[in-house]
């Protein structure tokens, strides 16, 4: 968001504030905008009862709110203004709307439903566009939106209580507060737009702004909010609403709000989330055409060719469809997604290895300045990474109001990207990052060559005179990617079928035995033996695991010369793949002489579509294999019976690895 040219676009239009709160002015006046105060008559009382959701009680007060003052001044004020701006603040707590207190027994009630909890304020935002037309008539187009902030409370006593109440602060407020002033003593924290509970989102509008003036052709496409049907048939949240008013008209002048209320005529995007805390960025390719429903109405308004909202569509239809010297803009953004993926993937990889989520979870709120003295790097490089971060949905803004930008992490960083995190794919990303993102910068020669070209990297480091690790130390670093992404795949891989028949199992090149323990705990009559190779077992004590029972032991060996341990039941995660035809046929045979009748094999594996169409983290992933090649499941398990095994089942799972068992016959 370019915030002064959005504000600039606003300059000689009349555009009216449809709001008495002197906050909502204050906030826009500081961002530098001009405008009239016209307050709106409408008498906020909309049947709450009507509504599925808070929020859509605000918007839909927040349009009449706006519309009212829209209607009225052509013919009070005699102007037509171009933009009409409406808002409503509501308090939501345990599914109760809180407005303003009517007097201090109601403060007193409304704070103390408040103390010690966490509640939401939402505001519901218009921003009505009229267009003067020749005929006497004003077009009226309309963008609501809502933006939710999370406030939890400290516990109030009652003495407290009573003096904020005396302090007679709350009355003209929202939930009887204002964060702003005396209020903030009484806040533990904020989660989200603070501006958004003073009374006005200035974030989330100065984006429908810049949509609105600068991004004309994606006006519909990407509002926040979900779109619900509201009793009165409009929608509540994000939409772009037309409709056309008689000047002068007696029947508009006397409408009832229900009767007012705009209709909808155009596109309707049902995208994104309501709560900042939980905000999931959509991406504007995924946001695309198919999710988009058109509703369409016959208003005769519509046909006119003026119309800024039939431009718009025009265009927008065009940019979707595409013609023949331009390309669709879905197209292109597709590509230029496919073009920044290494940008990502590389800011990721770097963030990660500077410990960046680590760091910010144990002190969130750390300005770039401060991060840039953690990490040892400098302030200019560390603020366009966790920007960049910011952008990707990886970190999030602490406190909007702050003047620096605070960081924190998202939710998702805390999941999977802290390294002590239950799920930390930590450790795969820096695999990701040391081994394949550097065999994938040769990724032509691997093409011209058809071979790995993990010699060539090695090389290439020695040249340029890289620190070596030691062997050790690589090792450590290959298992603990497996480790870390077996820990995220083993507990869907362990549950894709009904083992329990089976009371031995051996997990052939097991590492470090994330597998056999979830193994163990989806069964508990089993227990596992991890095979693989002594210079893999001998560090297997670096990756402790949860104690079970002795239930999981190890065996060094190569499963490909060694003589196999029995079991029930064998284990192949992620091995297949990476083994020559040759290796593959020696590994198989190995197992049906060793496996008696009955005996199971357990393959998981990501396995490729039938035509070999997908998914394309299987065949992306092909680009760097050493000797193996993918595999469809129907591949797998002609490959099995080969070997004596007929396969029971086959699971899709969903996950990042699918699963077929297989019985020896
Ligand atoms: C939670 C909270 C709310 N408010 C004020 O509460 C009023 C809400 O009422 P509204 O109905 O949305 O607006 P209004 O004041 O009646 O004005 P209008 O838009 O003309 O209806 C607005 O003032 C807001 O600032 C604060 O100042 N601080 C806070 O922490």
């Amino acid at each position: 968001m370019v915030l002064n040219p959005v504000i600039s676009k606003l300059a000689g239009k009349l555009v009216v504030l449809a709001s008495a709160s002197p906050r909502r002015q204050e906030i826009l006046r500081n961002a530098g905008l001009r405008f009239e105060v016209v307050p709106s008559w409408f008498k906020e009382t909309l049947d709450k009862g009507l509504f599925k959701a808070p929020h859509e009680y605000a918007v839909e007060t927040a349009k009449q709110k706006a519309l009212e003052v829209a209607r009225r001044m052509p013919f009070k004020h005699l102007k037509t203004p171009d933009i009409v701006i409406g808002a409503d603040t509501i308090v939501a707590v345990n599914s109760l709307i809180l407005e303003k207190p009517v007097d201090k027994q109601d403060a007193y009630k409304m704070l103390s439903s408040l103390s010690g909890k966490e509640h939401s304020v939402f505001t519901g935002v218009a921003i009505v566009l009229c267009h003067d037309k020749d005929n006497q008539e004003v077009d009226y187009q309309m963008i609501a939106f809502y933006e939710e902030t999370k406030v939890k409370f400290a516990d109030l006593s009652e003495d407290m209580l009573w003096e904020y109440i005396n302090s007679g602060e709350p009355m003209d407020k929202a939930g009887g507060y204002g964060i702003q002033a005396l209020g903030g003593m009484l806040v533990e924290y904020v989660h989200g737009d603070f501006l958004n509970v003073v009374g006005f989102p200035l974030n989330h509008f100065c984006k429908q702004l810049d949509i609105i003036y600068n991004h004309s052709s994606s006006f519909a496409v990407e509002k926040k909010g979900s779109a619900h049907p509201l009793p009165n048939g409009s929608l509540g949240i994000s939409i772009l609403d037309q409709h056309s008013l008689q000047k002068g008209s007696e029947a508009e002048k006397h409408r009832s709000p229900d009767s007012s209320s705009p209709k909808l005529t155009q596109h309707i995007q049902n995208s994104s989330t309501s709560s900042p805390a939980h905000k999931v960025k959509r991406t504007s390719y995924e946001s695309g055409v198919g999710s988009q429903s058109v509703v369409s109405n016959s208003s005769k308004h519509n046909d006119g060719e003026s119309s800024r909202l039939t431009q718009l569509n025009r265009q927008q239809q065009t940019e979707q469809r595409g013609t023949e010297n331009q390309p669709k803009t879905q197209d292109l953004k597709r590509i230029c997604e496919l073009m920044d993926g290494f940008k990502a993937s590389k800011a990721l990889f770097t963030a990660s290895k500077f410990c960046m989520f680590d760091l910010l979870h144990n002190k969130p709120g750390l300005d770039a300045a401060e991060v840039a003295e953690e990490i040892k790097a400098s302030v200019k490089g560390t603020e366009c990474l966790l920007e960049a971060c910011v952008s990707l949905g990886l970190l999030k803004i602490k406190d909007k109001a702050h003047p620096k930008p605070l960081f924190e992490n998202t939710d998702l960083a805390t999941s999977f990207l802290r390294s002590d995190a239950p799920f930390s794919l930590h450790g795969y990303i820096q695999h990701c990052s040391e081994t394949l993102w550097p065999l994938f910068s040769h990724l032509e020669s691997a093409v011209q060559e058809g071979v790995s070209q993990h010699q060539r990297v090695k090389r290439q480091k020695e040249l340029c005179q890289d620190p070596v690790c030691s062997s050790q130390e690589l090792k450590l670093r290959f298992m603990s990617g497996m480790h870390s992404f077996a820990k995220i795949t083993a507990a869907a891989v362990a549950t894709a079928f009904d083992l329990s028949r089976f009371r031995t199992a051996c997990d052939l090149g097991g590492c470090t035995g994330a597998m056999a323990h979830e193994l163990v705990k989806a069964h508990p009559g089993m227990s596992v033996t991890v095979f693989d190779l002594p210079a893999v077992v001998e560090m297997k004590e670096h990756f402790l695991q949860r104690n079970t029972d002795n239930k999981v032991s190890f065996v060094a060996g190569d499963f490909l010369k060694d003589e196999l341990p029995k079991a029930d039941l064998y284990i192949l995660a992620r091995v297949l793949h990476d083994l020559t035809d040759e290796k593959l046929h020696i590994l198989l045979s190995k197992i049906a002489q060793t496996a008696s009748s009955g005996c199971g094999l357990l393959l998981s594996e990501i396995f490729l579509d039938e035509d070999r169409g997908g998914p394309s983290r299987g065949l992306l992933q092909a680009l760097s294999l050493s000797e193996g090649k993918q595999r469809s499941a129907g591949e797998y398990k002609l490959l099995l019976e080969r070997h004596g095994f007929i396969t029971a089942h086959t699971r899709h799972t969903g996950h990042l690895l699918d699963a077929m068992l297989s019985v020896k016959a």
